[in-house]
């Protein structure tokens, strides 16, 4: 790599700090002026946002917390539900400073008690995402959406919202966690080509 484009990438790299204070958030890849943001707790959410970046390009965020959910499935669904009621927005240790600079900002996670989980909602509350173009892309147990996307268009105030792409990806709850791999994968790679090109994202 020459100097020059080391230079760029640490600096990219440092416009993601922490609120702590600490370096960086988990960026993979620098370029473009696309962020790929996702929330993955098994895994399949991160298997569709890696083969979204493979199709595409552009920056990679996996969205941290500040206090990470319990391991228990059963107790974590108690606590998003109870997030959900009380509108409780979970702290993330991560603000991506230079948002400014992406156009097109692709929103993925998991479908949690048929809602966008509350950190995406802390996320999307937290930036500001006006005159963007917002991609939202999700897996779920088989049960769909829900009303996350209604949510995105919410809180992303006057952006453009595309259409999503959603798969079927676990069921924590019967034991079946990362399924991404085998033919699921490769039908997921064919799908999300399919996706993006009627998007007119790729040619
Ligand atoms: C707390 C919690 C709540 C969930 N609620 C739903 C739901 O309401 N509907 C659904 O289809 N799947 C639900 N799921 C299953 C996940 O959406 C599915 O397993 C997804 O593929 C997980 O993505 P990940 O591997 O990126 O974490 C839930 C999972 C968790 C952990």
């Amino acid at each position: 790599m020459k100097r020059s484009e080391f230079v760029k990438r640490i600096f990219a790299l440092s416009l993601l700090t922490t609120t702590t204070g600490s370096l960086f958030a988990r960026i993979i890849r620098s370029k473009e002026q696309t962020l790929i943001v996702y929330l993955s707790r098994t895994n399949n959410t991160k298997a569709i946002a890696q083969m979204i970046q493979k199709e595409l390009g552009g920056d990679l965020l996996l969205l941290e917390l500040a206090k990470p959910y319990p391991e228990d499935y059963k107790k974590t669904v108690d606590q998003v539900s109870n997030e959900n009621e009380t509108g409780y927005l979970p702290e993330l240790p991560t603000k991506v400073y230079d948002i400014g600079r992406y156009n097109t900002i692709f929103i993925g996670y998991p479908t949690w008690d048929m809602q966008l989980p509350p950190p995406m909602k802390s996320f999307l509350t937290n930036h500001d995402l006006r005159n963007k173009t917002i991609v939202p892309f999700n897996t779920n147990a088989g049960y769909g959406l829900g009303t996350s996307v209604e949510t995105i268009k919410k809180l992303s105030k006057s952006s453009k919202v595309l259409e999503p792409f959603k798969i079927e990806g676990g069921k924590e709850r019967d034991g079946i966690l990362f399924v991404m791999k085998g033919e699921k994968e490769k039908q997921a790679q064919i799908k999300i080509k399919k996706w993006l090109l009627e998007l007119q994202l790729i040619k």
